[in-house]
């Protein structure tokens, strides 16, 4: 063979090979399907949705779910979503490929005008913005070295909670739920202004946050217009959210305005322990600019209000749906409150009845955080994750299955804790299956909340998007849970139903009725 015969055979079989590749890499893809669903439609989607409202959205993917396994795909028109039950295939995605995994959607037009377009952290994208906020938010309050400054709102709303939960149960049955959810805004409103209001401005501000939490999806379908076509078509609509938003800077402007004036410094707090709220560590934070991402600027005013509303609804929402649960279980199971109250005094000791159980106590009770475990675990105040969005093509381990980049998954909190594989009995409520009375010297919790190792049950999330306030929550829990029990005998008036409903956050279908005595 000559020169040019030799050259033009290279040529073909570098062809051959770079075919051959192509070829590979194509069938391979072929391969590497989405995960399962039902019939999906160009352009339409699953046609299921024309039949079905939304909101069986849960149900109907349990279904799928024994039809086609844990990892499910549904189509939202030509959009593909999958929704993950399995807690092996939801570790290797939210914590061994955390970043990927860890983005969030543009939010519609609606929600813009209340997240100040996504500048908070639970909507904001995965970037600069959300770390700088995120970061603030764990290293400035909710470190614990800061956190323990906050002890004394705590007391103070346990005074408070005590004294409504006796003056109202000396006359009545108590609907618990509305007086632990006006205690926990008498909380979060003290730990993000530094001010302790009163009974008619707690109710404003606990007004003008659940007007907003309870209707913004009210106007979703406005979404489907162009959004300057909409706005005037539909003026009125887009007014009364405009309203809700206004309502909310009325009440919480004025309180920034006053932080602004009288701040806590760090030194303050280093040398009185007087405690920093959440507003004020906002004021010399800087983000990128929208405009120029070499340059930062501060927070305006609207980001600010939004920021603080962020965090009103966190401390809130899930906490007090938590609490009603944990606290139905203990009066609907007698046994388990009188176990918890022996665990409790064996701690007290010598202590009078009445006095507050502290925090440093709380770690000694054993069956509490058990208890407290258990609660999130059968009712996890969300059934699923914000919907997470996966910024680079991927594939789902174990299944093999195939993530475009884009897509939108949902990991199914409240199948992974409910899982028989995982869980003996999981439907009962069994705080003892925390405990491993196996170690020497006592009792030990099992079971890591976070995820990090293994996935069991996530009702904080797992991986990048964790929810920060992971350690605030629980402490929250234990605290009133502890102090509740402590403070009174929980009686059962009628049957309680431990039926659920959707609202911000799941909560009890028909508000837990108690009678209460005090133990003092
Ligand atoms: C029982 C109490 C609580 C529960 C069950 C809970 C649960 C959750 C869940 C499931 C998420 C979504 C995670 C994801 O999308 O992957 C979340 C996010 C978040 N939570 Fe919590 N939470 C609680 C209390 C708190 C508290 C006390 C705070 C803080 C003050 C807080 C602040 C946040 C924030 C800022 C996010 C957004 C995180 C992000 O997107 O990076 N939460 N929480």
């Amino acid at each position: 063979m000559d020169d040019n015969g030799l050259v033009i055979a290279l040529i073909a079989l570098s062809i051959c090979a770079i075919f051959h590749i192509l070829l590979n890499y194509i069938s391979h893809r072929r391969q590497q399907k989405l995960p399962p669903g039902p019939l999906s439609l160009p352009f339409i989607g699953n046609p299921i949705w024309f039949f079905k409202p939304l909101s069986q959205l849960e149900t109907t993917l349990r279904h799928y779910h024994s039809k086609y396994g844990p990892v499910v795909t549904l189509h939202f028109g030509n959009t593909p979503s999958i929704f993950i039950a399995s807690h092996s295939v939801s570790h290797h995605a939210l914590v061994q490929n955390g970043a990927i995994f860890a983005d969030r959607f543009p939010v519609m037009e609606t929600v813009k005008i209340i997240t100040s377009n996504q500048h908070n952290i639970s909507t904001a994208f995965y970037g600069p913005t959300w770390r700088a906020l995120r970061r603030n938010l764990t290293s400035e309050l909710l470190h614990p070295s800061r956190l323990k400054a906050h002890s004394g709102s705590r007391k103070w709303t346990l005074d408070v909670l005590v004294h409504r939960l006796r003056l109202t149960s000396a006359a009545e049955p108590v609907k618990v739920i509305n007086h632990i959810r006006y205690a926990m805004y008498c909380l979060a409103t003290v730990m993000c202004f530094g001010e302790r209001f009163d009974e008619k401005f707690i109710y404003e501000v606990q007004e003008s946050q659940r007007g907003i939490l309870l209707n913004i999806n009210k106007f979703n379908d406005l979404n489907f217009w162009p959004a300057r076509l909409g706005k005037i078509l539909f003026k009125k609509r887009w007014d009364e959210i405009r309203q809700l938003r206004k309502r909310q800077d009325d009440l919480l402007l004025p309180l920034i305005n006053n932080a602004r004036k009288n701040r806590t410094t760090i030194k303050d707090n280093e040398e009185t322990g007087k405690p920093i709220p959440y507003v004020d560590t906002l004021f010399d934070l800087e983000i990128e600019d929208n405009n120029n991402e070499k340059k930062k600027r501060k927070l305006v005013d609207d980001e600010l209000i939004t920021l603080c509303s962020e965090f009103l609804d966190a401390i809130t929402d899930t906490t007090v749906a938590s609490l009603q649960w944990i606290m139905a279980n203990i009066v609907k199971y007698p046994e388990i409150q009188e176990k918890l109250y022996k665990e409790i005094k064996e701690v007290m000791g010598n202590k009078k009845k009445g006095e507050e159980i502290e925090e440093e106590e709380l770690g000694k009770i054993t069956y509490l955080k058990a208890v407290v475990m258990e609660g999130l675990r059968r009712h996890p105040p969300g059934h699923m994750l914000l919907p997470h969005k996966v910024t680079e093509e991927s594939v789902l381990d174990p299944g093999g299955y195939r993530v475009p980049k884009g897509t939108s998954v949902n990991f199914m909190v409240a199948d992974i804790g409910w899982d028989e594989k995982v869980w003996t009995e999981p439907m009962a409520f069994k705080p003892e299956r925390f405990l491993n009375d196996k170690v020497e010297g006592g009792v030990e919790l099992e079971v890591d909340i976070t995820g990090s190792k293994e996935i069991k049950m996530m009702p904080f999330g797992a991986g990048r998007r964790i929810c920060p306030g992971i350690g605030l929550g629980l402490l929250h829990l234990e605290y009133f849970v502890g102090n509740l029990v402590w403070n009174f005998k929980w009686n059962a008036v009628g049957e309680v139903d431990l039926c659920e409903k959707q609202e911000s956050a799941i909560i009890m279908k028909y508000p837990l009725l108690a009678s209460l005595s005090p133990r003092s």
